[in-house]
């Protein structure tokens, strides 16, 4: 097939007067936007100059899939590596590549579903711990939505995983440096000192919780605590310099969080929008606690399979909806060897050592051809089966590298929501006070990761009133 192909073309690239900037002001205003305007303009496959690196955009499902399968084996998805990098403050000459490795195939083992259960009981608990707190008030002091989610799942996650020794009040640490991330990233444009600062104090956080975990200290922890002992064991036992455990250890956090904090975002603030979509979840979550499980103890134990599909079809349409809404650009790889992307059957375009590729999955996501009404948010529209062109992007990658944690992240995402629908009546306001309730959720400030920032918007929460759980 390849040889019927035409000569490969070059990709059109998108001028910019800017110089090393490129389009980043403009891809930052409006990345969907702009990401779909010269799609229309240039076709599948462009190139554009962002922040002093060239990016190919594919914009195809068949280029998508093409990248993330890399039957030539001439790409690497080494911008990740970058990222916790830049997170974790490590030299990118330290950072070691078979260390991180070892611990993306131990997350594979430690996230997937079968070991889901060992981490529920602790995650559940210090969830409800969070959402107690987080009530108190009674509805009278209001928090913003991030917050609200991040420290819940902040705390949850790290004492499932780490134990009752691990630094939780870092949260606003880990925050400060998720939420600069790009300009940690893109360090000449003015170091965010804070950032700086907040990643140094975290790091020494971490340093001192290596030192301290001992994991075989059975009478001083509970059981089912360290869900993840084999990770802290491997950083530990790495040969690097203590900084760089910290930092590769932090790293680890970011890839840990970040996304899943900012896609759980996504989802709530579409269930909290909507108040006729909050209303049918609850009345499923509360048929399901009675039917399907005998109590709400019963679902909080229940294995990840079970809570799903099955059990709550529409919290699981839902979710799916958001992440289809949610997903920025999935992939970004870097190619390794001259190589050529096919535009389609015939056509293909040829791409150059040290080129980025950057697979955008909104071109199929929130397009209207693939489908229907593609930017409104349709809670029943993965369950009714409706046809639709193509499956979406996943929000987890594909291929060799498809995200290690996707199986806990799908866990932690519902079980927020489930505990806050059967638990809590929460309101959303936008920063000046008036109700959010009605509006679409918007992106914020945006960065080639793979989940966008949403906008911030605030929430009140107090315990529900109408029920007894
Ligand atoms: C909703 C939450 C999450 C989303 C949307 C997400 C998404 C992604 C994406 C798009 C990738 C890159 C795939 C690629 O480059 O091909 C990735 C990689 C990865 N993710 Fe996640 N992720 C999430 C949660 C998690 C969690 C909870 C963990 C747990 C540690 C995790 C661990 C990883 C690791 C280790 C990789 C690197 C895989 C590799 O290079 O082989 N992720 N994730």
């Amino acid at each position: 097939l390849k040889q019927d192909k035409l000569s490969a073309k070059t990709a059109p690239t998108i001028h910019s007067f800017v110089p090393w900037l490129g389009s980043f002001f403009e891809f930052c205003w409006d990345a969907q936007g702009f990401l779909r305007k010269w799609r229309f303009k240039l076709g599948p496959i462009y190139r554009v100059h962002i922040v002093g690196r060239e990016f190919v955009v594919v914009s195809h499902a068949e280029g998508i899939a093409h990248v993330m399968r890399d039957p030539q084996k001439s790409l690497t998805n080494d911008f990740n590596t970058t990222i916790l990098e830049a997170a974790g403050d490590i030299i990118p000459q330290h950072f070691d590549q078979v260390l991180f490795g070892k611990l993306a195939s131990l997350a594979l083992r430690t996230f997937s579903n079968r070991n889901v259960p060992r981490l529920a009981p602790v995650f559940n608990r210090q969830l409800l711990r969070n959402f107690n707190s987080f009530s108190s008030s009674g509805g009278r002091e209001r928090v913003s939505l991030t917050n609200f989610i991040g420290q819940s799942l902040y705390n949850s996650v790290c004492m499932s995983l780490w134990g009752p020794h691990f630094p939780i009040d870092s949260f606003a640490d880990f925050q400060l440096i998720d939420s600069n991330i790009s300009r940690l990233l893109s360090p000449m444009l003015f170091p965010p000192r804070k950032a700086v600062q907040a990643r140094k104090s975290l790091k020494a956080e971490l340093g001192k919780y290596l030192q301290r975990a001992s994991f075989g200290d059975k009478d001083e922890v509970e059981e089912d605590v360290y869900g993840a002992t084999e990770i802290v064991e491997i950083i530990r036992s790495s040969n690097l310099p203590s900084s760089d455990q910290q930092g590769v250890f932090l790293g680890f956090m970011f890839a840990l969080h970040s996304n899943s904090i900012r896609m759980s975002t996504w989802f709530m603030t579409y269930l909290l929008c909507d108040t006729s979509v909050w209303a049918r979840l609850r009345d499923e979550v509360d048929l399901a606690i009675g039917t399907e499980f005998e109590s709400l103890e019963a679902l909080l134990s229940a294995p990840p399979h079970r809570i799903g599909g099955d059990t709550l079809p529409l919290l699981d349409s839902a979710l799916k909806e958001a992440l289809r809404l949610s997903v920025a650009a999935v992939l970004m790889r870097r190619v390794t060897q001259n190589c050529e992307l096919p535009v389609n059957d015939i056509d293909s375009v040829k791409v150059t050592e040290g080129e980025y590729i950057f697979a955008n999955g909104c071109a199929i996501n929130m397009e209207d051809d693939v489908f229907e009404d593609a930017c409104s948010f349709r809670v029943d529209r993965f369950l009714k089966n409706e046809s639709h062109k193509s499956a979406p992007v996943s929000a987890f990658g594909g291929g060799a590298h498809m995200c290690k944690g996707r199986d806990f992240a799908m866990y932690e995402m519902k079980m927020f929501a489930i505990l806050c629908l059967k638990l809590l009546d929460i309101s959303i306001e936008n920063p000046d006070g008036s109700s959010a309730e009605g509006q679409s959720p918007k992106a914020d400030y945006v960065y080639p990761t793979p989940v966008f920032f949403p906008k911030e918007l605030f929430v009140r929460i107090q315990k529900r009133r109408d029920s007894t759980a």
